[in-house]
């Protein structure tokens, strides 16, 4: 209340200060449920337990959102079929309406889990020239649902490639700027020549959302981000043959002898790992394994 000690704008800073402060706070019950930090039923006791709390404030909509197998038309189903206005926050939901949502997350709660306690973090890695990025476009194009990441690298773009499309072409001063800040997820210098790395802040805004999160990178990125969630989902792309593998190399036509070579010694490597992986699929026809690709991810 405004008087003459809280003048009414120094009340409106604080007001807004608060709502700001109660966004990030959901915005973060949000990422946990997503990340399975916290499970859905856990959130909704905090919430009915204490409606002004940020997870009593959350709409019911952001919150089956946060439930990474449930997308925004099985949401609208779902609130329909439980007779509940999406624009009720959790907090504000009658009795019935209480026991109608928790009754549909202990009914169907098995569904709703990733499959096999997986999280949505998939990695696509595999030598070079396997058609890595060409798979990751055509899944991108198919599958718009999925957020395919963007990665930094301080190599040159080739004709064509398009700076926050492609990859964010930065030089080595800005790409030790993304390290010491910790913005990367996952960095390494690849084929002992330049670096790439994953920005982490739309990988956890994406996954915060419910989304599937598909990273192409090498092997060495593939292992860290093992390492940070052992519960990412890790795939092999194989090549039909080793001849294949050259010629698709060479017909790209980007890289000279000397960095082709360098990029085959690196694929040996590369190829001796690949029972390190959970899945392996052979890009034989882009469709097929673009497709296999994503069956994995269900
Ligand atoms: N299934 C396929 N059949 C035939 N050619 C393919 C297939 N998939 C990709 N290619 C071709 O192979 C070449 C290499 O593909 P791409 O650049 O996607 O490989 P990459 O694995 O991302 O390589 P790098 O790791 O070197 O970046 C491209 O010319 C692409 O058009
Ligand atoms: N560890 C990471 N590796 C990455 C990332 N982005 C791409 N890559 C891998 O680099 C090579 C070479 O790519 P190119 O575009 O120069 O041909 C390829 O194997 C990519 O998968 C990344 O963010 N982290």
């Amino acid at each position: 209340m405004a008087d003459a000690q809280h003048p009414p704008e120094v009340d409106r800073v604080a007001a807004s200060r608060r709502a700001v402060a109660a966004r990030r706070a959901r915005a973060s019950l949000k990422k946990d449920v997503a990340m399975r930090v916290l499970t859905p039923q856990e959130l909704l006791r905090r919430a009915f337990a204490e409606p002004a709390s940020p997870a009593g404030t959350m709409r019911v909509t952001e919150f089956l959102t946060s439930i990474p197998a449930i997308g925004e038309g099985k949401r609208d189903r779902i609130l329909e079929r439980l007779g509940i206005s999406p624009v009720k926050r959790l907090g504000g939901l009658g009795a019935r309406q209480r026991r109608a949502i928790e009754a549909f997350l202990d009914e169907r709660w098995p569904e709703l889990q990733p499959r096999d306690g997986r999280s949505r973090l998939v990695v696509l890695a595999g030598p070079t020239a396997v058609g890595k990025g060409t798979v990751a476009a055509a899944i991108a194009r198919q599958h718009p649902e999925i957020h395919l990441s963007v990665s930094a690298t301080t190599r040159a773009p080739r004709p064509g490639e398009v700076d926050g499309e492609h990859y964010y072409f930065v030089d080595d001063a800005e790409f030790d700027r993304l390290v010491d800040d910790g913005e990367l997820l996952e960095h390494a210098t690849v084929h002992n020549r330049f670096r790439y790395g994953t920005p982490r802040e739309p990988i956890e805004r994406a996954l915060g959302e419910g989304k599937t999160v598909l990273l192409e990178i090498d092997l060495q990125g593939a292992r860290q981000v093992r390492e940070a969630d052992p519960s990412a989902t890790l795939v092999f792309l194989l090549p039909p043959s080793w001849d294949e593998l050259v010629q698709r190399l060479v017909g790209r036509g980007t890289e000279g002898a000397e960095e082709r070579a360098r990029r085959l010694r690196t694929a040996k490597v590369e190829l001796a790992a690949q029972h390190e992986f959970d899945y392996r699929v052979v890009n034989d026809e882009v469709g097929h394994a673009a497709e296999e690709v994503v069956s994995l991810t269900r």
